[in-house]
Protein backbone atom coordinates (compact mmCIF):
# COMPACT_ATOMS: atom_id res chain seq x y z
CA UNK A 1 0.00 0.00 0.00
CA UNK A 2 1.81 3.44 -1.59
CA UNK A 3 0.54 6.57 -1.57
CA UNK A 4 -0.58 6.87 -5.52
CA UNK A 5 1.85 9.83 -5.97
CA UNK A 6 4.77 7.99 -4.65
CA UNK A 7 7.82 8.13 -7.28
CA UNK A 8 9.41 4.23 -7.74
CA UNK A 9 12.79 4.05 -9.68
CA UNK A 10 12.33 2.36 -13.02
CA UNK A 11 15.25 0.36 -12.49
CA UNK A 12 14.27 -1.18 -9.24
CA UNK A 13 14.23 -5.05 -8.64
CA UNK A 14 11.22 -4.11 -5.93
CA UNK A 15 7.90 -3.80 -7.65
CA UNK A 16 5.50 -1.94 -5.84
CA UNK A 17 1.89 -2.83 -6.33
CA UNK A 18 -1.15 -1.22 -4.35
CA UNK A 19 -4.31 -2.44 -2.80
CA UNK A 20 -7.59 -0.83 -2.06
CA UNK A 21 -7.92 0.28 1.54
CA UNK A 22 -11.74 0.65 0.76
CA UNK A 23 -11.50 4.60 0.38
CA UNK A 24 -13.21 4.75 -3.21
CA UNK A 25 -16.62 4.11 -1.13
CA UNK A 26 -16.51 7.55 0.78
CA UNK A 27 -17.89 9.82 -0.25
CA UNK A 28 -17.97 12.62 2.56
CA UNK A 29 -15.73 13.78 4.97
CA UNK A 30 -14.37 11.27 7.33
CA UNK A 31 -13.56 11.29 11.21
CA UNK A 32 -10.48 9.34 12.48
CA UNK A 33 -12.79 6.73 14.47
CA UNK A 34 -14.85 6.39 11.12
CA UNK A 35 -11.17 5.92 8.49
CA UNK A 36 -10.08 3.09 10.56
CA UNK A 37 -13.26 1.95 11.54
CA UNK A 38 -13.12 1.11 7.62
CA UNK A 39 -9.50 0.55 6.83
CA UNK A 40 -8.82 -2.38 8.97
CA UNK A 41 -11.78 -4.78 7.39
CA UNK A 42 -11.12 -3.40 4.17
CA UNK A 43 -7.51 -3.33 4.02
CA UNK A 44 -7.24 -7.29 5.63
CA UNK A 45 -9.38 -8.58 3.33
CA UNK A 46 -7.61 -6.97 0.20
CA UNK A 47 -4.15 -7.90 1.58
CA UNK A 48 -5.66 -11.31 1.67
CA UNK A 49 -6.87 -11.28 -1.86
CA UNK A 50 -3.51 -9.85 -2.92
CA UNK A 51 -1.42 -12.47 -1.05
CA UNK A 52 -3.81 -15.20 -3.07
CA UNK A 53 -3.22 -13.86 -6.15
CA UNK A 54 0.71 -14.16 -5.64
CA UNK A 55 0.89 -17.60 -5.16
CA UNK A 56 0.31 -18.14 -8.83
CA UNK A 57 3.18 -16.27 -10.11
CA UNK A 58 5.33 -14.82 -7.30
CA UNK A 59 4.31 -16.67 -4.29
CA UNK A 60 5.63 -15.37 -0.66
CA UNK A 61 6.85 -16.65 2.54
CA UNK A 62 6.88 -13.53 4.87
CA UNK A 63 4.65 -10.53 5.23
CA UNK A 64 6.70 -7.31 6.58
CA UNK A 65 4.32 -5.08 8.03
CA UNK A 66 4.16 -1.77 9.69
CA UNK A 67 3.82 -2.48 13.42
CA UNK A 68 0.92 0.07 13.44
CA UNK A 69 -0.55 -2.38 11.25
CA UNK A 70 -0.69 -5.43 14.08
CA UNK A 71 -4.18 -6.76 11.77
CA UNK A 72 -1.35 -7.65 8.84
CA UNK A 73 -0.14 -10.73 11.64
CA UNK A 74 -3.21 -12.23 11.09
CA UNK A 75 -4.02 -12.18 7.72
CA UNK A 76 0.16 -13.31 7.09
CA UNK A 77 -0.40 -16.30 9.11
CA UNK A 78 -4.19 -16.85 7.95
CA UNK A 79 -2.67 -17.18 4.48
CA UNK A 80 0.83 -19.41 6.16
CA UNK A 81 3.06 -16.78 5.65
CA UNK A 82 5.63 -15.80 8.23
CA UNK A 83 4.72 -12.50 9.66
CA UNK A 84 7.52 -9.62 10.63
CA UNK A 85 6.47 -6.47 12.30
CA UNK A 86 8.68 -3.27 11.00
CA UNK A 87 8.81 -0.35 13.65
CA UNK A 88 9.48 2.63 12.50
CA UNK A 89 10.31 4.51 15.05
CA UNK A 90 12.98 5.49 17.68
CA UNK A 91 13.30 2.61 20.62
CA UNK A 92 12.61 5.32 23.13
CA UNK A 93 9.61 6.28 21.55
CA UNK A 94 8.76 2.69 21.08
CA UNK A 95 9.46 2.06 25.11
CA UNK A 96 6.94 5.14 25.45
CA UNK A 97 4.19 3.64 23.35
CA UNK A 98 4.08 0.49 25.50
CA UNK A 99 4.54 1.82 28.42
CA UNK A 100 1.22 4.13 27.32
CA UNK A 101 -0.14 0.57 26.23
CA UNK A 102 0.24 -1.20 29.47
CA UNK A 103 -1.39 2.05 31.24
CA UNK A 104 1.51 2.99 33.32
CA UNK A 105 1.53 6.34 31.05
CA UNK A 106 -2.15 8.13 31.14
CA UNK A 107 -3.09 9.90 28.72
CA UNK A 108 -4.03 12.90 29.26
CA UNK A 109 -0.85 13.37 31.41
CA UNK A 110 -1.37 13.21 34.72
CA UNK A 111 2.53 13.33 36.06
CA UNK A 112 5.28 16.17 35.11
CA UNK A 113 7.74 13.88 34.67
CA UNK A 114 7.83 10.49 33.94
CA UNK A 115 10.52 7.45 34.33
CA UNK A 116 11.00 4.81 32.10
CA UNK A 117 14.08 1.65 32.23
CA UNK A 118 17.14 2.96 30.72
CA UNK A 119 15.88 6.02 29.87
CA UNK A 120 16.64 10.10 30.40
CA UNK A 121 13.44 11.59 32.99
CA UNK A 122 10.89 12.57 30.81
CA UNK A 123 8.73 15.64 30.94
CA UNK A 124 5.28 16.51 29.70
CA UNK A 125 6.76 18.32 26.61
CA UNK A 126 9.00 15.46 25.69
CA UNK A 127 6.05 12.85 25.11
CA UNK A 128 4.47 12.12 22.07
CA UNK A 129 1.73 14.90 21.56
CA UNK A 130 -1.69 14.13 21.09
CA UNK A 131 -2.92 17.75 21.81
CA UNK A 132 -5.53 17.29 18.59
CA UNK A 133 -7.34 14.36 19.72
CA UNK A 134 -10.71 14.90 21.25
CA UNK A 135 -10.00 11.90 24.16
CA UNK A 136 -7.41 9.28 25.46
CA UNK A 137 -9.62 6.62 23.71
CA UNK A 138 -9.48 7.82 20.10
CA UNK A 139 -8.65 5.33 17.68
CA UNK A 140 -5.56 6.72 16.22
CA UNK A 141 -4.16 7.08 19.90
CA UNK A 142 -4.89 3.40 20.23
CA UNK A 143 -3.40 2.29 16.65
CA UNK A 144 -0.03 3.79 17.87
CA UNK A 145 0.07 1.67 21.53
CA UNK A 146 -1.23 -1.04 19.75
CA UNK A 147 1.60 -2.04 17.82
CA UNK A 148 2.81 -3.88 21.06
CA UNK A 149 -0.69 -5.97 20.77
CA UNK A 150 0.18 -9.67 19.63
CA UNK A 151 3.76 -8.44 19.16
CA UNK A 152 4.61 -12.19 20.90
CA UNK A 153 3.16 -13.68 18.03
CA UNK A 154 5.27 -11.99 15.06
CA UNK A 155 8.53 -13.73 13.73
CA UNK A 156 10.60 -11.55 13.34
CA UNK A 157 10.29 -7.81 15.03
CA UNK A 158 12.40 -4.96 12.92
CA UNK A 159 13.12 -1.58 14.25
CA UNK A 160 14.60 1.15 12.07
CA UNK A 161 16.92 2.36 14.34
CA UNK A 162 20.98 0.88 14.77
CA UNK A 163 22.56 -0.58 18.09
CA UNK A 164 25.25 2.55 18.93
CA UNK A 165 22.24 5.21 18.63
CA UNK A 166 20.02 3.62 21.07
CA UNK A 167 22.16 1.54 23.30
CA UNK A 168 20.18 1.86 26.36
CA UNK A 169 16.82 1.53 25.80
CA UNK A 170 17.13 -0.94 22.80
CA UNK A 171 19.37 -3.11 25.30
CA UNK A 172 15.90 -3.01 27.68
CA UNK A 173 13.56 -3.55 24.68
CA UNK A 174 15.50 -6.58 23.15
CA UNK A 175 15.26 -8.17 26.96
CA UNK A 176 11.27 -8.00 26.05
CA UNK A 177 11.06 -9.09 22.27
CA UNK A 178 13.59 -9.89 20.06
CA UNK A 179 13.83 -6.56 18.26
CA UNK A 180 16.78 -6.57 15.67
CA UNK A 181 18.05 -3.09 14.34
CA UNK A 182 17.64 -2.42 10.61
CA UNK A 183 18.41 1.20 10.66
CA UNK A 184 19.13 3.95 9.09
CA UNK A 185 16.76 1.79 6.34
CA UNK A 186 17.71 4.61 3.87
CA UNK A 187 20.96 3.84 3.47
CA UNK A 188 20.81 0.14 3.80
CA UNK A 189 22.58 -1.35 0.93
CA UNK A 190 21.09 -4.63 -0.93
CA UNK A 191 22.72 -7.58 0.51
CA UNK A 192 25.79 -8.69 -1.62
CA UNK A 193 25.17 -5.28 -3.96
CA UNK A 194 27.10 -2.12 -3.13
CA UNK A 195 24.91 1.03 -4.77
CA UNK A 196 26.45 3.21 -7.45
CA UNK A 197 23.81 5.82 -7.91
CA UNK A 198 21.54 5.96 -4.54
CA UNK A 199 19.38 8.54 -5.97
CA UNK A 200 18.44 6.40 -8.54
CA UNK A 201 17.26 3.77 -6.10
CA UNK A 202 15.36 6.09 -4.50
CA UNK A 203 11.68 5.57 -3.15
CA UNK A 204 10.20 9.73 -3.27
CA UNK A 205 6.40 9.82 -1.69
CA UNK A 206 6.32 12.75 -4.60
CA UNK A 207 8.29 14.32 -6.99
CA UNK A 208 11.18 16.06 -6.31
CA UNK A 209 12.70 18.64 -7.55
CA UNK A 210 16.27 17.72 -7.86
CA UNK A 211 17.89 19.88 -11.11
CA UNK A 212 16.74 23.14 -9.01
CA UNK A 213 17.55 22.21 -5.27
CA UNK A 214 20.69 21.45 -6.53
CA UNK A 215 21.43 23.86 -8.72
CA UNK A 216 20.41 26.71 -6.17
CA UNK A 217 22.65 24.77 -3.50
CA UNK A 218 25.79 24.28 -5.93
CA UNK A 219 25.53 28.54 -6.41
CA UNK A 220 25.65 28.96 -2.40
CA UNK A 221 28.89 29.34 -0.08
CA UNK A 222 30.00 26.04 2.29
CA UNK A 223 27.37 26.21 5.28
CA UNK A 224 25.68 29.46 3.94
CA UNK A 225 21.90 27.40 3.89
CA UNK A 226 19.35 26.59 6.50
CA UNK A 227 17.49 23.96 5.33
CA UNK A 228 13.45 23.73 6.05
CA UNK A 229 11.20 20.89 5.86
CA UNK A 230 8.12 19.45 8.09
CA UNK A 231 8.03 16.05 6.58
CA UNK A 232 5.17 14.95 4.78
CA UNK A 233 2.62 15.19 6.93
CA UNK A 234 2.67 18.50 9.33
CA UNK A 235 1.33 21.62 8.33
CA UNK A 236 1.40 24.57 10.23
CA UNK A 237 -0.62 27.22 11.26
CA UNK A 238 -0.87 30.62 9.62
CA UNK A 239 0.58 32.69 12.08
CA UNK A 240 3.44 29.64 12.97
CA UNK A 241 4.16 30.13 9.45
CA UNK A 242 4.10 33.77 9.33
CA UNK A 243 6.65 33.75 12.32
CA UNK A 244 8.65 31.04 10.68
CA UNK A 245 9.12 33.22 7.61
CA UNK A 246 10.19 36.62 9.32
CA UNK A 247 12.46 33.97 11.27
CA UNK A 248 14.47 32.86 8.56
CA UNK A 249 14.23 36.36 6.91
CA UNK A 250 16.07 37.90 10.35
CA UNK A 251 18.63 34.71 10.38
CA UNK A 252 19.97 36.65 7.42
CA UNK A 253 20.74 33.24 6.31
CA UNK A 254 20.19 31.46 2.97
CA UNK A 255 17.08 28.98 3.24
CA UNK A 256 15.47 26.07 1.21
CA UNK A 257 12.49 25.75 2.59
CA UNK A 258 10.27 22.59 1.37
CA UNK A 259 6.77 23.98 1.93
CA UNK A 260 4.38 21.17 0.92
CA UNK A 261 1.05 22.19 -1.33
CA UNK A 262 -1.73 22.54 1.16
CA UNK A 263 -4.47 24.67 2.76
CA UNK A 264 -3.11 25.05 5.62
CA UNK A 265 0.27 25.76 4.29
CA UNK A 266 -0.09 29.69 3.61
CA UNK A 267 3.25 31.50 3.49
CA UNK A 268 2.53 35.01 3.78
CA UNK A 269 1.63 37.27 1.34
CA UNK A 270 4.08 38.32 -1.36
CA UNK A 271 6.96 36.34 0.65
CA UNK A 272 8.35 34.36 -2.48
CA UNK A 273 9.04 37.06 -4.35
CA UNK A 274 10.35 39.37 -1.06
CA UNK A 275 12.47 36.28 0.19
CA UNK A 276 13.73 35.60 -4.00
CA UNK A 277 16.99 37.29 -2.70
CA UNK A 278 17.91 34.62 0.09
CA UNK A 279 15.43 31.81 0.02
CA UNK A 280 14.14 28.86 -2.26
CA UNK A 281 10.46 27.07 -1.47
CA UNK A 282 9.99 24.23 -2.96
CA UNK A 283 7.26 21.83 -2.80
CA UNK A 284 9.37 18.37 -2.01
CA UNK A 285 12.94 18.22 -2.62
CA UNK A 286 15.32 15.13 -2.55
CA UNK A 287 16.12 15.54 1.02
CA UNK A 288 19.19 13.43 1.46
CA UNK A 289 20.71 14.98 -1.08
CA UNK A 290 19.77 18.43 0.13
CA UNK A 291 21.26 17.16 3.45
CA UNK A 292 24.64 15.96 1.77
CA UNK A 293 25.39 19.01 -0.25
CA UNK A 294 28.10 21.10 1.22
CA UNK A 295 26.35 24.08 0.90
CA UNK A 296 23.84 23.07 4.11
CA UNK A 297 24.71 24.46 7.40
CA UNK A 298 21.49 23.08 9.32
CA UNK A 299 18.24 21.37 9.30
CA UNK A 300 15.14 23.26 11.01
CA UNK A 301 12.94 19.83 10.86
CA UNK A 302 9.44 18.64 12.57
CA UNK A 303 11.78 15.45 13.92
CA UNK A 304 9.99 12.96 12.04
CA UNK A 305 12.36 9.93 12.55
CA UNK A 306 12.92 9.61 9.24
CA UNK A 307 14.24 12.99 9.06
CA UNK A 308 16.06 12.80 12.14
CA UNK A 309 18.47 9.18 10.84
CA UNK A 310 18.89 11.03 7.61
CA UNK A 311 20.54 14.20 9.46
CA UNK A 312 22.46 12.02 11.67
CA UNK A 313 23.56 9.79 8.80
CA UNK A 314 24.79 13.41 7.09
CA UNK A 315 26.45 14.73 10.13
CA UNK A 316 24.09 17.56 9.90
CA UNK A 317 23.55 19.61 12.94
CA UNK A 318 19.37 20.20 13.44
CA UNK A 319 17.16 22.97 15.06
CA UNK A 320 13.77 20.70 16.47
CA UNK A 321 10.54 21.86 16.29
CA UNK A 322 8.79 18.83 17.12
CA UNK A 323 4.83 18.98 16.09
CA UNK A 324 2.80 16.07 17.24
CA UNK A 325 3.06 12.21 17.95
CA UNK A 326 6.70 10.90 18.62
CA UNK A 327 8.19 14.02 17.69
CA UNK A 328 8.54 15.64 20.91
CA UNK A 329 10.52 12.54 22.32
CA UNK A 330 12.21 12.62 18.90
CA UNK A 331 13.60 16.27 19.58
CA UNK A 332 14.29 15.26 23.42
CA UNK A 333 16.65 12.54 22.29
CA UNK A 334 17.93 14.96 19.48
CA UNK A 335 18.81 17.40 22.17
CA UNK A 336 19.63 15.73 25.37
CA UNK A 337 20.69 12.27 24.34
CA UNK A 338 22.44 12.71 20.61
CA UNK A 339 23.42 16.28 21.09
CA UNK A 340 23.09 17.14 17.61
CA UNK A 341 20.42 20.38 17.85
CA UNK A 342 18.83 23.18 19.77
CA UNK A 343 14.77 22.70 20.26
CA UNK A 344 12.74 25.96 19.93
CA UNK A 345 10.50 27.31 22.91
CA UNK A 346 7.11 27.96 22.29
CA UNK A 347 5.15 30.90 23.72
CA UNK A 348 2.52 30.22 26.40
CA UNK A 349 0.19 30.17 23.33
CA UNK A 350 2.43 27.78 21.56
CA UNK A 351 3.49 30.03 18.93
CA UNK A 352 7.20 29.75 18.09
CA UNK A 353 8.10 33.42 17.06
CA UNK A 354 10.48 34.85 14.88
CA UNK A 355 13.17 36.25 17.09
CA UNK A 356 13.35 32.82 19.12
CA UNK A 357 13.87 30.98 15.36
CA UNK A 358 16.41 33.38 14.47
CA UNK A 359 18.17 32.73 17.53
CA UNK A 360 18.20 28.87 17.61
CA UNK A 361 19.29 29.37 13.46
CA UNK A 362 22.31 31.58 14.49
CA UNK A 363 23.20 29.07 17.82
CA UNK A 364 23.58 26.64 15.52
CA UNK A 365 25.09 27.78 12.71
CA UNK A 366 27.84 29.98 14.51
CA UNK A 367 29.49 29.83 17.63
CA UNK A 368 31.06 27.71 20.39
CA UNK A 369 27.29 25.66 20.65
CA UNK A 370 27.40 25.33 16.74
CA UNK A 371 30.73 23.69 16.62
CA UNK A 372 29.86 21.30 19.56
CA UNK A 373 26.70 20.15 17.60
CA UNK A 374 28.24 19.64 14.69
CA UNK A 375 30.93 17.60 15.92
CA UNK A 376 28.61 15.12 17.56
CA UNK A 377 26.78 15.16 14.45
CA UNK A 378 30.06 13.68 12.64
CA UNK A 379 30.23 11.47 15.34
CA UNK A 380 26.37 9.82 14.63
CA UNK A 381 27.48 9.87 10.80
CA UNK A 382 30.57 7.83 11.34
CA UNK A 383 28.54 5.13 13.32
CA UNK A 384 25.21 5.45 11.32
CA UNK A 385 27.95 4.26 8.78
CA UNK A 386 29.46 1.47 10.59
CA UNK A 387 26.11 0.52 10.85
CA UNK A 388 24.68 -0.36 7.32
CA UNK A 389 28.16 -0.90 5.73
CA UNK A 390 29.10 -4.60 5.31
CA UNK A 391 29.42 -6.72 8.97
CA UNK A 392 27.55 -3.72 10.40
CA UNK A 393 25.27 -4.35 13.30
CA UNK A 394 22.06 -3.51 11.09
CA UNK A 395 23.82 -5.14 7.23
CA UNK A 396 24.60 -8.30 9.68
CA UNK A 397 20.99 -8.29 10.73
CA UNK A 398 19.13 -8.00 6.97
CA UNK A 399 21.49 -10.63 6.08
CA UNK A 400 20.90 -13.04 8.69
CA UNK A 401 17.23 -12.66 7.58
CA UNK A 402 17.36 -13.29 4.30
CA UNK A 403 19.68 -16.31 4.68
CA UNK A 404 16.41 -17.55 6.75
CA UNK A 405 14.12 -16.78 4.30
CA UNK A 406 16.38 -18.66 1.33
CA UNK A 407 16.82 -21.52 3.01
CA UNK A 408 12.94 -22.24 4.27
O1 LIG B 1 11.09 17.65 0.53
C1 LIG B 1 11.15 16.57 1.10
C2 LIG B 1 10.71 16.40 2.44
C3 LIG B 1 10.82 15.16 3.01
N1 LIG B 1 11.32 14.11 2.28
C4 LIG B 1 11.40 12.76 2.87
O2 LIG B 1 10.19 12.47 3.54
C5 LIG B 1 10.45 11.67 4.67
C6 LIG B 1 9.78 12.32 5.87
O3 LIG B 1 9.74 11.38 6.90
P1 LIG B 1 9.68 11.79 8.44
O4 LIG B 1 10.76 12.73 8.77
O5 LIG B 1 9.66 10.54 9.25
O6 LIG B 1 8.37 12.61 8.59
P2 LIG B 1 6.80 12.26 8.30
O7 LIG B 1 6.60 12.09 6.88
O8 LIG B 1 6.04 13.33 8.98
O9 LIG B 1 6.62 10.86 9.09
C7 LIG B 1 5.62 10.28 9.90
O10 LIG B 1 6.20 8.98 10.23
C8 LIG B 1 7.41 9.02 10.99
C9 LIG B 1 7.93 7.60 11.15
O11 LIG B 1 7.07 6.80 11.86
C10 LIG B 1 7.16 9.71 12.33
O12 LIG B 1 8.36 9.80 13.07
C11 LIG B 1 6.58 11.10 12.08
O13 LIG B 1 6.27 11.74 13.33
C12 LIG B 1 5.32 11.00 11.22
O14 LIG B 1 4.78 12.30 10.95
C13 LIG B 1 11.97 11.58 4.82
O15 LIG B 1 12.41 10.32 4.34
C14 LIG B 1 12.49 12.68 3.92
O16 LIG B 1 13.73 12.40 3.29
C15 LIG B 1 11.76 14.28 0.99
O17 LIG B 1 12.24 13.35 0.34
N2 LIG B 1 11.66 15.51 0.45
Amino acid sequence: MVSKAAQVPSNSSINVEMISDGSEEVKEQESIEGFFKRFIPAASQNLAKFIQEQRETCPAKVLVYDSTMPWALDVAHQEGLLGASFFTLASGVGSVYYHMYTGLIKFPYEDSEVLLPSMTPLGVNDLPCFSFLPDSNNSLFRQLTDQFLNLEEADWIFINTFDKLEYEVLNWMTSRWPFKTVGPTFSLTYPGKELTNKRTHKFNLFEPNYEESMKWLDSRDIGSVVYVSFGSLVSLKEEQMEELAHGLMLSNCYFLWVVRASEENKLPQNFTSMASEKGLVLNWCPQTDVLDHRAVACFMTHCGWNSTLEALSSGMPLIAMPQWVDQPTNSKLIEDEFKVGLRVKADENGLVRREEIEMCIKQVIQGEKGKKLKESAGKWKELAKEAVDKGGSSATNVEDFVSKLLNL
